[in-house]
């Protein structure tokens, strides 16, 4: 069905504007959920309603499904991806930005869906965001020169606050296909995860 290497980028921009607004609503379903506190009608309610919202969906299954592929233009398109997916309500909604050639930054704001500690981010998903970002500054934000995570180590100097994140990381070394890469993450008292990659191109 979505064959993305026939695609123009303008085609991929349709099918993200159809599908973003939807998988954006799932989060805020998700978040709603979370955050209720109703009785048995409106919970009965609401679940009649994402069952049959549910069931309208799986009546029009893909034949196929990306977790990521790349447009005849070059485009990278992260489609279900549970780091950045465009249809991947799990994935926070990371948009990586290329602050250079061996660097990058990520400001992102994770809410009770991503809660560990009471009021702080679980630290897996702490771990998801930097080898999301570590993997796409090693791969230089292309899928043609993918690197792979082989080793990452991480730090957790202190918890990290739910609310408003940033997150950075730059290329140290390059040897060969092995990419050494370090990364953090801030919350807004400061540094809270450091992280260090190394990470492997992989072989075409
Ligand atoms: C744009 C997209 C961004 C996506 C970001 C997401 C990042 C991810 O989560 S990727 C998923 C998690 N990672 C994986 O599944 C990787 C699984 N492992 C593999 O596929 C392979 O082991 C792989 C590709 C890492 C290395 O395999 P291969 O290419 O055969 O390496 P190989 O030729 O044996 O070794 C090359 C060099 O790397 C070193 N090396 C290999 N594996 C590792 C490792 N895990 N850790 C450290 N060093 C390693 C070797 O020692 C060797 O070093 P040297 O050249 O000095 O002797």
């Amino acid at each position: 069905m979505w064959d993305f290497a026939e695609m123009s980028s303008d085609e991929v921009a349709s099918l993200r504007a159809r599908y973003e607004p939807l998988t954006q609503s799932i989060r805020e379903l998700i978040d709603a959920a979370l955050h209720v506190d109703a009785d048995n009608q409106v919970v009965d309610q609401a679940k009649a309603q994402i069952d049959a919202a549910a069931e309208l969906l799986r009546a029009h299954p893909a034949s196929t499904r990306q977790g990521m592929a790349l447009t005849p233009e070059g485009e990278s398109i992260p489609w279900d991806n549970l780091g950045n997916g465009i249809r991947n309500p799990l994935a926070p909604p990371l948009v990586v930005e290329h602050t250079g050639p061996t660097s990058a930054r990520i400001d992102v704001e994770l809410g009770a869906a991503y809660e560990g500690p009471p009021g702080h981010v679980h630290g897996g998903y702490c771990a998801l965001v930097l080898d999301q970002i570590l993997g796409e500054v090693a791969s230089r934000g292309s899928i043609e020169t993918v690197a792979a995570t082989g080793t990452i180590s991480l730090r957790y100097l202190r918890p990290t606050k739910l609310g408003r994140l940033h997150v950075e990381a730059e290329i140290q070394r390059t040897e060969g296909r092995k990419i050494f890469i370090t990364g953090h993450i801030a919350d807004e008292d400061g540094t809270t995860v450091t992280a260090e990659g190394l990470f492997i191109v992989l072989r075409q």
